[in-house]
């Protein structure tokens, strides 16, 4: 369990991170999520004592990291991808840092096959791909088969067969009861993984909330609607709160009502529905709703803003 309480970092008159208070519980993988500059590399460096709190406490199984007795076997890392500059291969790298924290040599081999760099295990781990660099960090994190991890953009420089494998590691070590707090700006990505979110802006909280959730509260509920007679079933639908659309004779997007309610009034008037599909917002669409006055840089493109009638 990872525990943050008013966690604040200033930087002069940089307000990195601002008051963040959150848990992240074992079990499940939690996404952290938020746009560029948002705080969420510096919130992981202040939880593994990299970076002094201007505020606040972190801790990871009730102590700060500074004061856990074996770091490695509490807390596996994955900071910013940065190449090895070694000139030892990727298992002398993993043996070095083993020798030093008393994990003993067969784990090595273990994280090497687990994180598939068997083949090039005895290469120097200074000419690794920006992938199979990724591949090496995370088996340090894993050396030391510690009961959270926390990774930073773990995906970064994975082509899509890698992408998919750190979605499988990273549930599977959840599903051992491990606390898997990973960071990331693919809304897309953390769809698939993450099973709770905690989302921020300009370092402060936005959400905190279940990848359902997250999405049901941004996606406005709208549902689709096919009919032969489509706009006589619109008319029976108007009401106050309802809004409803059309892009073609015998379609309406529907928001404000549920399916079971559209299905009823249908019935009652004896039209045929040839379909009714609710539609869900992507957890990319409920993320830029939900960060849209957060983010640091706006783009300068025009884009269309939600129409008012
Ligand atoms: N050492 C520093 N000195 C001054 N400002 C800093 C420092 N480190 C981070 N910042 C600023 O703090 C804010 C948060 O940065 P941080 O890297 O934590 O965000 P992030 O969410 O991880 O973003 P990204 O997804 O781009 O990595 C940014 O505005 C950044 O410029």
């Amino acid at each position: 369990m990872i525990e943050v309480r008013g966690l604040t970092k200033r930087y002069g008159e940089k307000t990195a991170v601002d008051g963040l208070t959150f848990s992240v519980k074992p079990g499940v993988v939690t996404g952290f999520l938020g746009p560029n500059g948002a705080g969420k590399s510096t919130t992981m460096r202040m939880v593994l004592g990299l970076d002094r709190p201007t505020a606040g406490t972190a801790t990871i199984g009730g102590r700060p990291y500074a004061d856990q007795p074996a770091p490695l076997h509490e807390v596996g890392a994955l900071l910013e991808a940065r190449a090895v500059h070694t000139s030892r291969s990727a298992r002398n790298h993993l043996r070095a840092l083993a020798a030093t924290h008393g994990i003993r040599r067969s784990r090595v081999d273990e994280v090497i096959d687990l994180v598939g760099l068997a083949d090039v295990a005895r290469k120097r781990a200074g000419g690794f791909s920006l992938g199979m660099g990724q591949r090496l960090g995370i088996a340090s994190a894993l050396l030391g088969d510690p009961p959270t991890l926390i990774l930073d953009e773990p995906v970064n420089g994975l082509d899509p067969e890698g992408i998919r494998w750190v979605r499988e590691l990273l549930k599977g070590l959840a599903a051992e009861g491990r606390t898997v707090f990973v960071s990331s700006h693919l809304m897309s990505e953390m769809e698939d993984t993450a099973e709770h979110v905690i989302v921020v802006g300009r370092g402060r909280l936005i959400a905190d909330t279940s990848i359902a959730d997250l999405i049901r509260s941004a996606s406005g509920s709208s549902v689709l609607v096919r009919s032969p007679e489509a706009q006589r079933l619109r008319g029976a639908l108007a009401a106050p709160d309802v809004t409803v659309s059309s892009t073609e004779d015998s379609v309406l997007h529907v928001t404000g009502l549920t399916a079971a309610h559209i299905g009823d009034v249908a019935r009652d008037l004896g039209v045929a529905v040839h379909e009714l599909t609710p539609q869900q917002a992507s957890l990319e669409e409920a993320f830029m709703t939900m960060t849209r006055d957060e983010v640091e840089y706006h783009a300068h493109t025009t884009t269309e803003g939600p129409a008012t009638a």
